[in-house]
């Protein structure tokens, strides 16, 4: 009896332990700033370089830190291990997106960006991974991206002989390659207006998903009228959702002009043609494909730029190794990648540097987690702090340092696949940093294919032609490693800067001028 009764005793003790350890758990949420009453911590959240504020906040609190505004925590990730384990290895559990009252308002209702697990977020991504993942980016990259890179050079040999920002030039070729991927759009002038229109809408995305609406907290408060005077988000969002909705009735209306046109190569939208099912998610999902990558990809390639102009040592290295496998008779060309290691530590490692988009886009946790002894919450917004990687002294051994020669292991070559990753683990010295550089897991970005090869195809082809130097600012003080500014925002770039392109020789020129492409 007495033994019974001590069981029964022991059975309730525990049960009642489990219950307050997780009662504690629930309340014991990775550490950060103090904050302040009622506020918490809202006069916190960084307005700009947030990746520098969070890096900071992960030396002074650990890895895993969390802010509190307006009743949501947000939970910021610094370390390569957690990254992967919770984006990648409990995927699904982290494939949400915040729900969003402001992003809403201002257009962005029907976008992959906010859209979480279920029906329209499988179709969009099985559009875009069919037409644009690894098994299309070969076809991509050796159709209209080699064209335009090949374009861009020729448009920078003849404009960059004195210094000039390059920006222009790459701008219009990142345009012309999402636009033609998206739309069969050509674009044919400098001052294009619907690369404009994408990328100022596009521009409103991040800002409507700042954390800082009160009206993301009392979603209420969206019925205020407009003209009230505490109302100036609405307002805000009103101007937004106007252009996020020109961008989107110029591209349909051109579109509409082009039925009879047969495109030179598929695009998304002559592939949409096609489906049978499910008509207006394709056209919002072919929308963001043609504002998302714009920015982005220009971003890389004036990053590419800037560095080969401040090391002309890594310039000729890889001029070496292009003219070995050309024999200096040809334009490199996509296939030559697996030969062109060098040149692919370089793309690596601009994508590393300074990285890209250095907290991507917020996740949410879909339930609540106990992880590493904190509790994560249901519904919590969860940020990857890419940059907190990439600056890891222990990962990336003189991480400020530009150096491709971190990656020249063997078994690097281009953008691996799951299988080649799979003995990889989050504590690898000089790990790919493409594998974190586009998002990790299932929400990773699904345009990383075409702007892997283009820029690949960028790097490739300008070493093989062009000499880039003589870089400096806009008062025109030479520029630096150590010297060099990024700006704050979304997307990583550098401060605007100027440089020299000049053919390496008359032969290389050639090569652009008599590229079958042209
Ligand atoms: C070097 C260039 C690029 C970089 C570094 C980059 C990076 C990223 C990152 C970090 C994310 C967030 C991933 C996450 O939430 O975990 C993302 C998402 C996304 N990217 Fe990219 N991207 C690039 C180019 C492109 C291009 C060319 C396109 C379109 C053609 C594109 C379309 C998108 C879209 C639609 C999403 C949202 C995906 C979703 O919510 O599921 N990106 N990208």
């Amino acid at each position: 009896m007495l033994l019974v009764a001590l069981s029964f005793t022991a059975v309730g003790f525990s049960s009642a332990m489990v219950v307050a350890t997780r009662m504690y758990l629930r309340h014991r949420l990775p550490p950060g700033p103090p904050g302040w009453p009622l506020i918490a911590n809202l006069f916190d959240v960084p307005r700009k370089y947030e990746w520098l504020a969070f890096a900071e906040w992960a030396k002074r609190y650990g890895d895993i830190t969390s802010l509190r505004v307006f009743g949501n925590t947000i939970v910021i990730l610094n370390a390569a291990r957690d990254i992967n384990e919770l984006f990648r290895r409990r995927g699904l559990l982290f494939a949400g997106r915040p729900h969003s009252v402001m992003s809403e308002l201002s257009g962005w209702e029907g976008s992959i960006g906010v859209t979480s697990p279920g029906d329209r977020l499988r179709i969009m991504k099985r559009f875009a991974t069919k037409h644009m993942g690894p098994l299309a980016h070969e076809r991509l990259a050796t159709s209209f991206v080699d064209e335009e890179v090949t374009s861009c050079l020729r448009r920078l040999l003849r404009s960059q002989q004195r210094p000039a920002d390059p920006r222009q030039q790459l701008r219009r070729m990142a345009g012309s390659i999402i636009l033609r991927n998206a739309y069969g759009y050509e674009v044919t002038s400098d001052d294009d207006a619907m690369i404009t229109l994408c990328e100022t809408a596009i521009g409103t995305f991040a800002k409507s998903r700042a954390p800082v609406w009160l009206v993301d907290a009392f979603p209420i408060l969206r019925y205020l009228p407009s003209w009230l005077p505490n109302a100036g988000f609405k307002r805000q969002a009103l101007e937004w959702r106007k252009t996020v909705e020109k961008a989107r009735r110029a591209v349909t209306e051109w579109a509409d002009t082009q039925t009879d046109r047969v495109p030179t190569y598929p695009s998304l939208l002559s592939a949409r043609s096609e489906e049978s099912q499910h008509l207006d998610i394709l056209d919002d999902v072919i929308f963001d494909l043609s504002t998302a990558g714009i920015e982005t990809v220009q971003a890389v390639a004036a990053t590419l730029f800037l560095v080969l102009a401040l090391h002309p040592d890594v310039q000729s290295r890889a001029q070496k190794e292009i003219d070995d496998v050309t024999n200096g008779k040809r334009l490199p060309q996509y296939e030559d990648r697996p030969r062109l290691k060098y040149v692919n530590a370089i793309v690596k490692e601009v994508y590393r540097w300074r990285g890209v988009a250095n907290i991507g886009i917020p996740h949410r946790a879909q339930e609540g987690i106990e992880y590493q002894g904190y509790y994560i919450p249901a519904n919590s917004i969860v940020i990857s702090n890419i940059w907190s990687v990439f600056q890891n002294p222990e990962k990336y051994p003189d991480p400020m340092r530009f150096d491709p020669d971190r990656y020249l292991d063997p078994s690097m070559g281009q953008l691996q696949d799951k299988a080649a990753t799979a003995s990889l683990s989050a504590d690898t010295v000089n790990e790919d940093p493409s594998r974190y550089v586009f998002g990790v897991g299932l929400r990773a970005c699904p345009g990383k294919y075409i702007a892997d090869a283009s820029v690949f195809l960028l790097a490739a082809q300008s070493l093989a032609t062009c000499t880039i130097g003589e870089a400096v600012d806009y008062d025109g003080k030479p520029l630096t490693p150590l010297t060099v500014q990024y700006l704050p925002g979304a997307v990583t770039q550098p401060a605007p800067f100027k440089c020299k392109v000049r053919p390496r020789s008359p032969e290389c020129e050639g090569l652009l001028v008599g590229h079958p492409s042209l």
